[in-house]
């Protein structure tokens, strides 16, 4: 039995959506897929791709690991899990909720519990955005506390930059950063008008002008690197609206050009950098 998870983007209101605005996400056509085995040893055994293995002795009980902290949410029976993931690592695509609700849907466990485990990796102060959008697919609002909404957006030419630098500090480094900003500069105002932003283009579409605003916004909260807003900088060059997306301190920006051949030519601009066609999961997490 296999079990995939996609990863997801957040076009419009990332870090605001931590202080109980709403936000605009969708999942997206990379994914995790979890193989699970019986172990005929009394352990835990998790493979990631080819080059890395991780044991959990059930024997001993006293590991805080963050496997043996997985492994308690989930109550978990000596198994052996293969992890084969397309899903970049730190780089706001959202590869740990990923991993976390496919392994979570593969021992029957819940949302909820999926939502502790993605709290292993991102500390206790993400807002369960991750979890909830590759749970369900598509492009969806969420917003703390409430269901997550399905939306109707027209999203066909989705193409993911890779800005090569990776957060040093996790999610919860870029959130801690925004935090501050927050308390000690004008983090509040900027967070507020991210909020209204993100609204206007959940009714009028992916708005260029208010893709660029959300970008600057993100970027006045100090999480773009040199690479992320050179990046959009050359898209804003051709007039293609892009931003970044996720926690920040590098990972992707996400480009909408309007057909094709404008996605063809964008990627000739970009050569420094990889870029990768993405389409829109429709599915969720699911058995394969
Ligand atoms: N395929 C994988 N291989 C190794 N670690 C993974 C994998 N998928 C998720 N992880 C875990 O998720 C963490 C990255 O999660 P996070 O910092 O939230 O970044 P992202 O933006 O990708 O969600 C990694 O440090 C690792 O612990
Ligand atoms: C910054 C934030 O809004 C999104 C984080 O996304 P990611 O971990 O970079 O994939 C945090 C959150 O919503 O929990």
């Amino acid at each position: 039995m296999f079990i995939r998870a996609p990863a997801k983007i957040i076009i419009s209101g990332e870090h605001s959506v931590v202080y109980g605005h709403k936000a605009l996400c969708a999942a997206i056509n990379k994914y995790t897929t979890i193989k699970i085995h019986p172990n005929q040893t009394n352990s835990i055994e998790i493979k990631w791709g080819n080059d890395w293995h991780e044991v959990l002795d059930l024997n001993s009980n006293n590991s805080n690991s963050q496997l043996a902290q997985v492994a308690r949410i989930l109550n978990m029976r000596p198994q052996i899990i293969e992890v084969e993931s397309e899903v970049p690592i730190s780089s706001g695509l959202g590869s740990s909720a990923s991993y976390a609700v496919a392994l979570t849907k593969a021992m029957n466990g819940s949302i909820d519990q999926a939502i502790d485990i993605e709290n292993i990796f991102h500390g206790k102060r993400g807002s369960g955005l991750d979890v909830q959008v590759t749970n369900h697919g598509g492009i969806c609002v969420f917003q703390i506390g409430k269901p997550i909404q399905q939306v109707n957006l027209p999203i066909q030419n989705l193409l993911l930059i890779d800005s090569g630098d990776r957060k040093q500090k996790g999610t919860e480094g870029s959130i801690a950063k925004v935090r501050n900003c927050v308390e000690h500069k004008d983090g509040r105002q900027i967070l507020n008008r991210i909020s209204e932003v993100t609204e206007q283009i959940i009714k009028e579409g992916l708005v260029k002008e208010l893709i660029y605003e959300n970008h600057d916004l993100l970027n006045r909260l100090g999480i773009c690197t040199d690479r992320i807003n050179d990046i959009i900088r050359i898209c804003k060059n051709e007039n293609i609206p892009a931003k970044m997306t996720g926690a920040g301190d590098g990972g992707f920006c996400i480009a909408f050009p309007k057909d094709e051949q404008e996605s063809e030519y964008l990627k000739l601009k970009l050569q420094d950098y990889n870029t990768f066609k993405a389409t829109i999961d429709l599915e969720g997490c699911k058995i394969i």
